[in-house]
């Protein structure tokens, strides 16, 4: 067997022999099925990718890919008590239950903790390797693994310790050579803190797109500013993915910040961004020379049906961030450019470098906003509370949504320098009233041109209510947009929000 070196070559006793065996094969059932093992992983100090992979390599053979999981991480000295702490940060309540009658008493108000997250309380389990854990085999000393226990005040303190926590670490050169080396003709995209890469994991096989942000050569006080906000920002994207896991949220699987620049590594998105397909356009990074002339036409049109789902797959995902936690997660930067697309279609919202935790922009009650002073968003989407005011509520990703809704619907740019009316809400309000004035469907003057004919009433009136809503997220006063919660809502049964 080719990897027996990570599966087999683990002795015996590296098992979980601390947990009775039905109770190990119980865990194993479970966090097997629908692969919830990955979910886990990443929370698990020590594991690493390539560990990672030999677990996936493991699963082919169709053995229990937890169960050689849960076999590394014994083998870096971690046990019974931390796996009963992992499922508490990975709130996996039913596991820790499963398993609540192997470990110390002390630490069964974990699950309390869960079930009622005000009250505070630290257990002390101390990590593999420090004086008083249990098992005291110190285990890859080169390996940064602050076991999950160690959330003192000072490493919560700590932002980069904080932004990598759940997230693998990768190394340099794996990245090197998934992308041959950084190769020009691996790049897919290049935006403003970096460049995105192609990449394969040679073990796996899997694609993963790299973004390598960029090192700045400019040694002046502006040019250290510029670097330091490019770190600050790969934090935070860091920092949010790790933190939430969605269909609609582009996953980071892994990040490295030990190499020249740091490289932050995702799923890779093999239809690129929503901006690209609506406007049909073949990007130069993605093709070489041969194949831009067999594609000079451009890319195929989205139909209606993949409309309607994108529209609503990126709604669900803002919605997520949204209402997910205690505090809502402001995306701050949601544009077309920023929704990528899978192999099947299915959005996901991506590039959390100014994201924040802001507030819900209440209806009735007026609360006092929070003015954020660092979201710079790309200003054809930024609402006008933001530009004026700096005034920071969940409204502000609904207004930019609306932008988006708008330009899924029209096939036009969100800002145009050839068209008349520059901005899409003024081009849209104009030909409504044009519309209006000629008594003709607001649809028939706004349609994408470049999309196929509407097939039925289906359609039709999907149509319309993607006018309609996006006119109402990007009503210019923030306290009459909807909210993500009924924007989904409208989209989902093709219903026109009510607005004044
Ligand atoms: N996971 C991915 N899979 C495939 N392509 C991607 C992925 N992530 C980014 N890209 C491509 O790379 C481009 C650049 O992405 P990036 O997030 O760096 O910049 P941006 O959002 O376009 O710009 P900015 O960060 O300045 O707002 C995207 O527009 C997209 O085409």
């Amino acid at each position: 067997m080719e990897d027996s070196d990570t599966v087999d070559g683990l002795p015996e006793e590296t098992m979980i022999s601390f947990l009775r065996r039905e109770t190990l094969q119980l865990i194993c059932d479970i966090l097997d099925t629908d692969n919830t093992w990955e979910t886990i992983a990443p929370y698990m100090p020590g594991i690493q990718m390539r560990d990672v992979d030999g677990c996936r390599r493991f699963a082919s053979y169709n053995q229990s890919p937890t169960k050689m999981l849960l076999r590394i991480w014994c083998s870096k000295g971690y046990n019974a008590t931390h796996l009963y702490q992992l499922f508490a940060k990975t709130k996996l309540i039913r596991l820790m239950r499963l398993m609540r009658s192997e470990v110390d008493e002390k630490y069964h108000c974990l699950e309390t903790k869960i079930l009622n997250p005000a009250r505070r309380f630290r257990p002390n389990i101390p990590p593999p390797g420090s004086q008083s854990a249990s098992r005291s085999k110190k285990t890859e000393t080169n390996e940064a693994s602050p076991a999950p226990t160690q959330s003192s005040s000072s490493s919560t303190n700590d932002p980069l310790r904080v932004a990598i926590e759940g997230t693998l670490p990768v190394t340099y050169l794996e990245l090197l050579e998934a992308t041959n080396g950084f190769a020009a003709s691996n790049v897919i995209g290049k935006g403003g803190y970096g460049t995105v890469y192609k990449g394969e994991i040679k073990a796996t096989g899997g694609m993963v797109a790299v973004k390598r942000i960029l090192a700045g050569n400019d040694s002046s006080a502006h040019g250290s500013k510029v670097e330091k906000e490019r770190l600050k920002q790969s934090l935070t994207e860091l920092r949010t993915l790790a933190r939430f896991r969605h269909d609609n949220i582009l996953p980071i699987y892994a990040y490295s910040l030990e190499g020249p620049e740091p490289c932050l590594v995702y799923q890779f998105m093999a239809n690129g961004s929503l901006e690209d397909r609506i406007l049909c356009r073949v990007s130069d990074y993605r093709i070489t020379t041969v194949k831009k002339y067999l594609f000079q036409k451009g890319t195929t049109p989205l139909t209606w049906i993949q409309r309607k789902e994108i529209s609503i797959g990126a709604a669900r995902g803002i919605l997520f961030l949204h209402s997910f936690a205690k505090t809502p997660i402001i995306h701050g930067d949601v544009k077309t450019a920023n929704i990528l697309l899978d192999k099947h279609m299915e959005p996901k919202l991506g590039d959390f470098g100014l994201s924040r935790d802001g507030q819900v922009e209440a209806e009735a009650t007026e609360k006092c906003p929070l003015i954020a002073s660092h979201i710079k968003g790309t200003l054809a989407y930024l609402a006008p509370e933001f530009i004026t005011s700096k005034i920071l509520t969940t409204k502000l990703d609904v207004y930019s949504y609306g932008i988006v809704l708008l330009e899924i619907a029209s096939g036009q740019r969100a800002y145009s320098d050839s068209r008349e009316t520059r901005g899409l809400v003024e081009y849209c309000q104009f030909n409504k009233e044009l519309a209006a004035r000629q008594n003709t469907r607001l649809r028939e003057f706004l349609i994408d041109k470049r999309a196929p004919p509407l097939a039925n009433e289906a359609e039709e009136l999907f149509l319309e209510a993607l006018i309609e809503v996006g006119l109402a997220g990007a009503y210019s006063d923030r306290r009459l947009r909807p909210s993500m919660a009924q924007i989904v809502e409208h989209l989902c049964k093709n219903t026109i929000p009510v607005i004044e």
